[in-house]
């Protein structure tokens, strides 16, 4: 069996310090109302066995999707990807002490099939007031006709770290996971903030 990484596109400096700065206050005043807890599935539960954080979906970034504009075409190349026609659909996420979100994908054939390609862009206070919290992309094991072959345990990764103004891309198919963070504080402001997106077909975009 062979063990090959997914191609993740990691940009550092995304937006410079100026923009960076602004869209982290946003999100600093955002969690400062808290934001409500992140819900799984179309029926929107809360499962804190899978996914512990707080989501904003009002939260507008147009200067993020002017960036993400600029480099789309290069990041499609790398990824082999099109997103062509595609609109993005994205939110704040904010993870305190102990939240974390268990390996997942966010599209498979049956639940949004319409995400293309996964963005997401880290925003976080300096020096960083929490630890942990590494975005892990697992290697794909090939053949892909591995049944039973294949262990959980035996699986591999690469953790990205959620530096402040960088962005990942990645193909949202990818299993992945954001390991537990430690916020020693508890203060929402000291939260590891992500805005997380997809562009995505958009006469299939649901939520
Ligand atoms: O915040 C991250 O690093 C990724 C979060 C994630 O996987 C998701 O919201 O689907
Ligand atoms: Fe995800």
């Amino acid at each position: 069996m062979w063990r090959l990484p997914v191609t993740v596109c990691r940009i550092t400096n995304f937006l410079g310090e100026q923009t960076s700065a602004a869209v982290l206050r946003r999100a600093m005043a955002a969690a400062d109302g808290l934001m409500p807890p992140s819900t799984i599935g179309p029926d929107r539960q809360v499962n804190r066995d899978i996914w512990r954080s707080r989501s904003g979906h009002d939260f507008a970034v147009p200067e993020l999707l002017s960036c993400i504009d600029e480099v789309q075409e290069a990041v499609e190349h790398t990824l082999g990807v099109s997103c062509q026609g595609t609109e993005p659909t994205y939110g704040l996420i904010s993870y305190n002490d102990g939240d974390f979100y268990a390996p997942h994908q966010d599209s498979t054939p049956e639940f949004h099939p319409e995400r293309m390609l996964k963005f997401v862009y880290f925003v976080h206070r300096t020096p960083r007031p929490f630890t942990g919290g590494e975005l892990r992309v697992f290697d794909i094991a090939l053949p892909l006709h591995t049944e039973g072959s294949v262990s959980w345990e035996d699986r591999t990764w690469r953790d990205w770290e959620p530096e402040h103004d960088s962005i990942v891309f990645f193909r949202p198919s990818a299993w992945h996971e954001v390991r537990k963070v430690s916020c020693p504080t508890k203060q929402p402001e000291d939260s590891r903030f992500a805005i997380n997106g997809w562009l995505g077909a958009p006469h299939m975009t649901s939520n």
